[in-house]
């Protein structure tokens, strides 16, 4: 199918309390734009620091204006452990912003704890399909994959985005929503991710990244996109079908050499 390439953007701010700022107002106005055009706000979140980066959403105005009923939740990638479990991105993301907000418990869409990765990666998949059918996800017109609203998504030090890592198979899916890695280079090593065909489909993607240890990688996914030894990373691969904006704190634009 052909490709379609959004738009990219590029924000700086001087302390990563300006991009906690920013980033609740770009969500809250995007939850206004698509409940006003579409009835529902489709959500996917990583892992990380990015939970503790949106905390301001879960602040006033914000905790009394955006229609949580509205909203629905999804995990780009996540860790194959128990939902309580401290490695869990579910529990991460409860702790730090779904339990503070009204989405309705029907629409948070945590993995099957109880399954291997990849009966999990399978059960994932399935529901997203069923999401699909009952029409709560559009297919994208472009892909012909499930079309998310925002997608919120972190950077790893060495350039993978979701559990996407620069050595491992998992990048080049062409065909699945949802896949399964039981050798991630960050630990815990199970998890599943959505796919590429699936992230590039998103109407509006966020990549939100602070602190001075991305540094220099920011310079290198937003320069070159190549490793010293000539490795294409995954988070060169990102794009939204609207607009792919990065979110960047003084640290981790510290080392930009582009005119970005
Ligand atoms: O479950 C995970 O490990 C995350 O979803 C992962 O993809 C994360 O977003 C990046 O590794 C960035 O993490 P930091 O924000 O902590 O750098």
């Amino acid at each position: 199918m052909a490709t379609q390439k959004g738009k990219k953007t590029v924000l700086k701010f001087d302390s990563e309390e300006d991009v906690a700022n920013a980033l609740a107002k770009y969500t809250a106005d995007l939850s206004d734009k698509f409940i006003k055009d579409k009835g529902s706000f489709t959500v996917v979140l990583s892992g990380g620091t990015l939970i503790d980066t949106m905390r301001k959403l879960a602040e006033q105005p914000y905790k009394d204006s955006v229609d949580w009923s509205k909203w629905w939740i999804f995990w780009v990638d996540e860790r194959v452990v128990p939902l309580d479990h401290d490695d869990s991105n579910y529990k991460l993301a409860s702790d730090g912003f779904l339990s503070k907000v009204p989405i309705p418990s029907s629409n948070i869409y945590a993995i099957n704890d109880k399954e291997s990765p990849e009966g999990a990666a399978t059960d994932y998949e399935g529901r997203v399909k069923q999401l699909v059918e009952g029409k709560v996800l559009p297919l994208s017109a472009v892909s012909g994959f499930p079309k998310f609203d925002l997608m919120l998504l972190g950077m790893g030090p060495d350039g993978h985005v979701a559990s996407l890592f620069p050595t491992r198979s998992q990048r080049h899916e062409k065909e699945r929503l949802v896949t399964f890695i039981t050798d991630s280079p960050k630990p815990p090593p199970p998890r599943i991710t959505f796919t590429f065909p699936v992230i590039n489909s998103a109407s509006e993607i966020a990549m939100v990244i602070t602190g001075a240890e991305l540094a220099n990688m920011v310079d290198v996914v937003l320069g070159s996109g190549l490793t010293a030894d000539g490795i294409p990373l995954p988070a060169t691969e990102v794009s939204a079908e609207e607009e792919l904006t990065w979110f960047l704190d003084e640290d981790a634009a510290s080392k930009l050499q582009t005119s970005e």
